[in-house]
């Protein structure tokens, strides 16, 4: 037998997958999705690789090196993840190996001690090889040398079964945590009999004796009984010697916590709309169900999420799985819960601020089928879910679906291929959906669903712009307007709540005009333009066209042009000021750094802790507080001057994202815009929560300056110590790309990078527009694979596909 292994070395980095002949004692054992040791290069070092297929001959001239060990005794990716793997790798000019890396929690990445789990300890009775692998423990080290074949074998049958588990661990980081546990081996009939038989006195025995007789004959947690029965751990001992219950340990999980108890909850009689868009999504939610997307636009607070919940439930219902994604700052604890509180158990959690032994907890909850609801965050998308039904993502628009490092895949594209993969239903909501899901539904290639109406029919809050270009003429400063402060003071007085958000996107990165709102821009591709202080220039992040800081406006002729500034921390200073008795939580980086804080937070908010909350982007989204009348936005403008040119898109998404928590339940909110920029079209439509007259504006731009949706681009960087030497072979990928470019592609630069220097390598962009894909898609898959060579010259090419940021 032989398998074909793609093998971690980060200096030979290539797609192709590698043959080596597979050793008589692992025949049995070996499988794809496996991971397996193999010598590598002229010294025959050792190194990981994933076995990706298997064969049973091989006709090639070489001889075969052998695979020296096995790491896993099961395989840990199955068949769709090995797919999935290779097309992720194709479509974004990833390597293999890091998508496979991707696709496995943290601690089976590292350096680990490998463990066997017992799981049913009934096998140690019907199985003496066993027995005495194990002896007296449930889990044992599992060191390959000393582990023989046969045994090897049964381990990889019984893991196969779930009745062994293989458990990776990191030093101590991701130890199984065992406890203790119990399990009736009577009958119900039994138990009743010894508890006629007690004493009267026997108070303690009599409860235990009840609880054993409706509880299952499977291992019971000690703490869970005694926390049911109230019992204490001598009756325990006293029941085990009386040969009632066998004592043993179980794992448990480290489930993620949260602050309080979940009740439970039932789903909401659904408003109208509602009702319409669960009709439409159910004549997809079937067993014969085709893969089918829908794009539900629905205003904030307009349901969204019960919708997901009812939808989930029905493909739950027929014994399918559902996958919902969430931008990583709106996975809250609120979110959670909302989640839980309807599933209950069955849901695992995907979040970054997890432990890596939670992590590598929920997912192997989730492989074990053991969890069939999984709400996460971007890498959650490769969940091991089996039998997915529907796959959500919310705020579909959200930039952070997009990884901005190797792999660098967008979860929405990697939904789209499992849930055709599984023929599942997909549905990308949003109050704002991104310009290329907006117009994928245009083309009827989505489904559109609209929910117009907040639930209750509350409107939806008035927004009100504030000239700051006027407002410093008449004596605020640059932070508060009077306008702001004024509706801040009313809300003190009625006892409501504020927000308050400081857009800290392209912060201080660009120049405007204080007195008419000026930020300069690029000449070719109308993009804001970045300041360097350093070269004391305005450079294009797209293109790479450059000007010197001006120093007074070229629009207006005022001196007062100049960088943006100020941090959350000056507005609380300011704010104390201002308004001496406000509860201000603030709510940036440096107060959300330690675990757990945000949840803190908003549930103190939630509490009427604070009167006001404070906080950057990450307020914007998600939080669903009936007391919240009054949404106020400090500088909208920041984002506007993001050198991208879905600046304005993503202002208008900000805007409508952060005002739609104003006004929820049954009183109305407001919301207070201070800008520079008032007429700006972005505010103008977020103003009147018009998402469709953006839309149709916004595509009318983006036709007219080539950009996407009507043209994609690609960007590629050059990376080398020496500057003259990145520039070279920067030059020279460009003159060898060009015959691979057809009419209607766009080649920008290559130009230096706006940041001359990452991690002291000389950064060389290329940007490229186009339209028709196939051509230019397989010459840069020759170029990536070129990338060994490069490698030799100590230059490294990245190719993103579709960049969020221009770097
Ligand atoms: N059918 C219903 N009946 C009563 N209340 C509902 C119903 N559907 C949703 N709600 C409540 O209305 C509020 C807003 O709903 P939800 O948060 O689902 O909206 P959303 O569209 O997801 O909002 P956003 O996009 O602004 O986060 C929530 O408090 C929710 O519990
Ligand atoms: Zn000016
Ligand atoms: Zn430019």
């Amino acid at each position: 037998m032989f398998a074909q292994i793609i093998v971690d070395v980060p200096t030979m980095q290539t797609n192709q997958p590698y043959t080596y002949a597979i050793p008589d004692k692992f025949v049995a054992v070996v499988e794809a999705g496996m991971r397996v040791v193999v010598p590598f290069g002229k010294g025959s070092r050792q190194v990981q690789g994933f076995v990706v297929g298997l064969q049973d001959d091989y006709h090639g001239e070489v001889d075969l090196k052998e695979i020296t060990d096995v790491v896993d005794v099961a395989p840990v990716l199955n068949a769709e993840m090995l797919e999935l793997a290779d097309w992720v790798a194709r479509e974004n000019f990833a390597f293999k190996i890091s998508v496979l890396q991707a696709m496995l929690p943290n601690v089976m990445r590292a350096k680990y001690v490998k463990t066997v789990q017992l799981r049913d300890p009934a096998l140690l009775e019907t199985d003496a090889m066993l027995r005495d692998f194990f002896t007296d423990r449930f889990e044992v080290p599992l060191d390959d040398n000393h582990v023989t074949p046969e045994v090897l074998t049964a381990l990889h049958k019984y893991a196969r079964l779930g009745q062994v588990a293989i458990n990776y661990q990191v030093g101590n980081r991701a130890k199984i945590k065992l406890v203790t546990a119990v399990k009736p081996i009577l009958s119900a009939e039994k138990y009743d009999e010894i508890r006629q038989g007690l004493r009267p006195t026997a108070k303690k025995q009599a409860r235990l004796l009840t609880y054993l007789m409706t509880a299952s004959p499977n291992w019971i947690a000690q703490k869970e009984i005694i926390d049911a029965t109230a019992v204490d751990y001598t009756t325990l001992k006293k029941a085990e010697t009386n040969g009632w219950i066998q004592k043993g340990e179980i794992e448990q999980y480290r489930l993620p916590k949260l602050t309080s108890a979940i009740t439970a909850t039932e789903p909401l009689p659904l408003t109208e709309q509602q009702a319409h868009v669960f009709t439409t999504l159910s004549e997809n939610l079937t067993d014969d169900a085709k893969s089918q997307t829908y794009l539900l636009e629905g205003v904030t607070g307009s349901g969204k999420t019960e919708v997901y919940l009812q939808a989930m439930a029905t493909v739950l219902a027929q014994g399918k799985t559902a996958l919902m994604l969430v931008p990583e700052i709106t996975l809250t604890p609120q979110m959670v819960r909302r989640v839980k509180s309807r599933f209950g158990e069955a849901v695992a959690v995907l979040h970054s601020a997890l432990s890596d032994g939670e992590r590598y907890d929920e997912w192997r909850r989730i492989e074990r089928g053991e969890a069939r609801v999984v709400v996460g965050a971007r890498s959650a998308i490769f969940a091991p879910l089996q039998d997915i039904g529907l796959i959500i993502l919310d705020e579909e628009h959200d930039a952070s679906y997009k990884q901005e490092e190797n792999p660098r895949y967008h979860a929405r594209d990697v939904a789209l291929w499992r849930a055709s993969y599984h023929r599942a239903t997909v549905v990308l909501g949003s109050a704002t959906p991104s310009l290329e899901s907006r117009a994928h539904a245009q083309q009827g290639q989505y489904t559109l669903l609209r929910l117009t109406q907040r639930v209750q029919t509350q409107p939806l809050p008035p927004v009100s712009l504030v000239d700051m270009r006027e407002s410093i003429k008449s004596g605020s400063d640059d932070l508060f307007s009077n306008e702001l402060l004024e509706a801040l003071r009313q809300r003190l007085a009625r006892g409501e709540q504020s927000v308050l958000m400081l857009n800290r996107r392209g912060y201080a990165n660009y120049v405007s005009c204080r007195d008419c709102g000026f930020t300069p821009t690029c000449v070719n591709c109308d993009l804001a333009l970045t300041m360097h202080k350093v070269t004391n220039s305005l450079i294009c992040h797209y293109c790479g066209y450059q000007e010197p800081i001006p120093k007074t406006c070229p629009n207006c002729g005022s001196q007062r042009i100049r960088p943006f500034g100020a941090g959350t921390q000056k507005v609380e200073a300011m704010l104390k000021e201002y308004l001496p008795t406000a509860r201000v939580l603030r709510m940036d980086q440096d107060t959300t750094r330690k675990k757990g804080a945000t949840d803190g937070m908003l549930e103190a908010f939630g509490n009427h802790e604070a009167d006001i909350l404070l906080g950057t982007q990450m307020i914007a989204k998600g939080l669903d507080f009936p007391d919240i009348t009054l949404v106020g936005v400090l500088n909208a403008d920041t984002t506007l001057a993001l050198p991208d040119y879905r600046a304005a898109e993503r202002t208008f998404q900000l805007l409508t994202q952060v005002s739609g928590r104003a006004g929820r339940a049954d009183k109305p909110g407001e919301v207070i815009v201070q800008t520079y920029n008032p007429e700006h079209y972005a505010l103008r439509f977020a103003q009147t929560h018009d998402y469709e007259g953006f839309y149709q504006y916004e595509m009318a731009i983006r036709k007219e300056w080539q950009y996407s949706p009507y043209y994609y681009t690609i960007q590629l960087k050059v990376l080398h110590e020496s500057q003259t030497e990145s520039a070279r072979v920067a030059y020279e990928i460009a003159d060898w790309l060009k015959p691979y470019l057809d009419l209607q592609t766009v080649m920008l630069g290559p130009s230096a990078g706006s940041v001359a220097r990452l991690n002291n390598k000389y950064v060389y962009r290329i940007v490229i527009k186009y339209r028709q894909s196939a051509k230019l898609f397989e010459a840069l898959d020759e170029l990536m694979q070129a990338g060994q060579r490069l490698q030799r010259q100590k230059v490294t090419l990245l190719i993103d596909r579709d960049p969020v940021n221009f770097v």
